[in-house]
């Protein structure tokens, strides 16, 4: 559980709320950053992005999503420094758009967090199988992988969900001390990782660095380059949790930049060397599975450190997961208060202070989809609401400088206009990389968001505003 700041925020519902301590430094908010990043975008999706998409470039695709995410960020940075009720894009949305583009984006958050939940679930699932069957245990094809996988469902990708939601539903205030040690852990095994593989690299497997285009639109190639750093977006998906501890620091005009531009940086970084190694070691062919961090080690013939990879990506998936389990709590939280969602969704338990009923519906909601549907139809899905909300978060920066140019701007974008420009191309050429179906999947969902909204929302905001 990463974010403490949320979750002092939770535990007060009065936003803005003069209690917080702002005892957050620059390095405990890259810590956080890290925390909520770093998970099944490296662990897992890697291997169907090289194997399917990019193939040696991989590296390359990362470089691209991180210096998207790089313009996204700053802007981020400027919204969460300036608006003290820092949530997410859906309180910046509400705070300038109003309620129905509030609720299209909160609708949208949905995807970036509840899926991308479910995401990381199924990534941990395939990690969880792959040690297992170190020791001789396996479990029945039926309930080792959703249907569109072969089985019947991923069970454990929804047990640890519901795992997980059991822990939210509790006090969780000594959060940031274990978020601190994971994110240690998580790292230390890919750095251990990078070191140990680099010693054993085959470079001729670089060659050729970008796989010739294979005839259609994002198989290799160049199109195929920006197709596996759309999807693999989704590692970068988190950093931006840092905005909402912004209110939580002691100099939130230096330190939120610092704090997200810094988790971005040492992510990107991470994930560059991570994707070279790997493509290094194994043929990018042969990475279509679902644990390819731990396949590449299985070829150095390092059965124990095979094992603590193994350990060290179960963790860095776990923490993955519940903080966007977490987030998502806290959204539905935010949108509930607004009347855009049931009651249900704002009450927060007297004794553990946390929105059980909340957490417990949507951990319901997230252990089906991440028991039935296949990790690279979520992993997708999940790129395509998050790049849609961070145009928007570019688009809210450009807004407000042009309606309230004169409102207090603790931390202000450099050159805001090119930069939130930038911002939003690059997440809409990310967007249009991604294959047609995610296009119609997203489009459903908003319809279907629309139509909650229409039968919904639209009467009890309104009933809300006029008490
Ligand atoms: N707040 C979130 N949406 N968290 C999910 C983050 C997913 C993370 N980037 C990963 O690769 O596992």
């Amino acid at each position: 559980m990463s974010d403490t700041a949320a979750i002092a925020q939770l535990e007060s519902p009065a936003t803005g709320n003069p209690g917080l301590a702002r005892s957050l430094t620059a390095p405990g908010l890259v810590a956080i950053g890290l925390g909520a990043t770093i998970g099944a975008g490296i662990f897992v999706l890697t291997g169907t992005a090289a194997a399917q998409y990019a193939g040696p470039a991989l590296s390359l695709s990362f470089v691209i999503g991180g210096i998207a995410c790089g313009f996204v960020g700053l802007c981020y940075a400027e919204l969460a420094a300036m608006i003290p009720e820092a949530g997410s894009t859906y309180t910046y949305t509400r705070a300038c758009l109003g309620v129905l583009p509030a609720w299209i984006i909160g609708w949208d958050l949905v995807l970036e967090f509840a899926m991308a939940a479910a995401t990381v679930a199924v990534g941990w699932s395939g990690y969880a199988q792959s040690l297992a069957a170190d020791f001789g245990l396996a479990l029945p094809a039926a309930l080792a992988s959703a249907p569109g996988d072969g089985g019947l469902v991923n069970l454990p990708a929804a047990g640890i969900v519901l795992v997980l939601t059991a822990l939210l539903t509790r006090r969780t205030r000594e959060a940031s001390l274990v978020n601190g040690l994971l994110v240690v852990a998580k790292i230390a095994i890919i750095l251990a990782f990078v070191g140990v593989g680099a010693v054993h690299l085959q470079p001729e497997l670089w060659h050729p660095f970008v796989p010739e285009n294979a005839g259609a639109f994002g198989t290799y190639g160049w199109s195929g380059v920006f197709r596996g750093a759309a999807v693999v977006f989704f590692a970068f998906v988190g950093f931006e949790t840092v905005a909402t501890a912004a209110g939580e620091c002691r100099a939130p005009q230096r330190d939120a930049p610092v704090g997200l531009i810094g988790s971005l940086a040492i992510s990107t970084i991470l994930y560059v060397a991570v994707a070279a190694v790997l493509t290094g070691l194994v043929p990018y062919q042969e990475l279509d599975v679902a644990d390819p961090i731990a396949k590449a080690i299985d070829r150095l013939a390092m059965p124990g450190l095979a094992i603590v990879i193994k350990i060290g990506a179960l963790i860095g998936l776990t923490t993955s997961a519940l903080t966007a389990l977490y987030g998502q709590g806290r959204i539905f939280f935010a949108m509930a208060r607004d009347g855009l969602l049931p009651p249900l969704f704002c009450r927060v338990d007297p004794e553990t202070r946390a929105p059980v009923a909340s957490q417990v519906v949507i951990g319901l909601f997230t252990a089906a989809v991440a028991g039935l549907v296949p990790i690279d139809i979520l992993g997708e899905l999940v790129s395509i609401g998050t790049l849609l909300a961070f145009s928007l978060v570019c688009g809210i920066v450009l807004i407000l400088r042009r309606t309230q140019p004169d409102r207090p701007r603790p931390f202000r974008v450099p050159a805001a206009t090119p930069m939130a420009v930038l911002g939003i191309l690059s997440c809409l050429v990310l967007m249009a990389s991604l294959p047609a179906d995610t296009w119609i999947r997203l489009a459903i969902w908003l319809v279907i968001g629309l139509a909650i909204y229409a039968g919904y929302g639209r009467h009890h905001t309104r009933l809300i505003r006029a008490g």
